[in-house]
């Protein structure tokens, strides 16, 4: 009995050894394997008292996607709460400074956001992404990356003419005098999502205020139970 169980095991671990090598012959190509730390998500979340997660806020330039990241992050903070911002325009200033606004380039950089996000919200804190992200496919795919649940998507519906109005830095009027191209709502594409979690919808010119706005969001963490370990 004993040597037909060591007969199975030596089986077993050969075709482990087996199944390396085919895989750092064709899929892993550049022989990199993942090294796992002995601490885990579950351990951080513990300290922190809170679940990582990812609030990815999608809209046209102008939506007020930094005001209710920023609205979000400070009630939060007040709340004892780790978050961390990652605003669309700051990435573009490091991270992100060899992107263009072309299709691929837009692309890589919400790749990019979606990876330091699966890496924030790994950490445990609560991470605000706020781009425009305009294709649904590249939102989709980082939404692919987190386990589900973890990517809260919010749709700021906010009409073009309203962003246009509100135009705080003039690039509208820059975009509509055609010196500015290739501008989101303007002469590119904006696709709104087809289903996500939370849709703020202002319709006309009145609209709830930043802070009223970012308790919707955290009375949905509440109900999901990200603000507790
Ligand atoms: N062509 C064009 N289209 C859209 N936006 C433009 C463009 N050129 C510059 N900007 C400014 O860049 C900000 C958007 O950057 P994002 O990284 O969020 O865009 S994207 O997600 O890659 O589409 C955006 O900031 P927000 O207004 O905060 O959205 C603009 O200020
Ligand atoms: N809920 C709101 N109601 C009215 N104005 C708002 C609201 N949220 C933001 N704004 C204003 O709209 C403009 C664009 O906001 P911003 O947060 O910079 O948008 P985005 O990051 O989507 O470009 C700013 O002048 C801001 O003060």
């Amino acid at each position: 009995m004993m040597t037909m169980i060591i007969k199975i095991f030596n089986q077993v671990i050969i075709q482990v050894g087996k199944n390396l090598r085919q895989m750092s012959n064709s899929e892993n190509p550049l022989n990199i394997l993942w090294h796992e730390s002995s601490i885990h998500k579950l351990d951080r979340q513990e300290i922190l008292q809170q679940k990582g997660c990812v609030i990815w806020l999608t809209g046209l330039s102008g939506s007020g996607k930094s005001t209710l990241a920023c609205a979000v992050s400070q009630s939060l903070h007040s709340r004892g709460k780790l978050t961390y911002i990652l605003d669309g325009d700051n990435i573009r200033h490091g991270l992100n400074r060899d992107l263009s606004f072309s299709k691929e380039d837009r692309s890589e950089n919400i790749r990019r956001i979606g990876e330091v996000a699966k890496l924030l919200a790994d950490a445990g804190v609560i991470c605000i992404a706020s781009s425009i992200s305009p294709y649904r496919k590249d939102r989709d795919a980082c939404r692919a990356l987190l386990p589900k649940g973890d990517f809260i998507e919010v749709f700021i519906d906010v009409p073009l003419y309203v962003c246009e109005a509100r135009d705080p830095k003039g690039l509208y009027k820059l975009a509509r005098a055609g010196k500015v191209k290739g501008f989101t709502g303007v002469d590119d594409p904006y696709e709104p999502p087809c289903s996500c979690e939370i849709v703020l919808q202002q319709k006309g010119t009145d609209s709830m205020s930043p802070s009223d706005t970012a308790e919707i969001l955290i009375s949905y963490l509440e109900k999901n139970g990200y603000l507790r370990a």
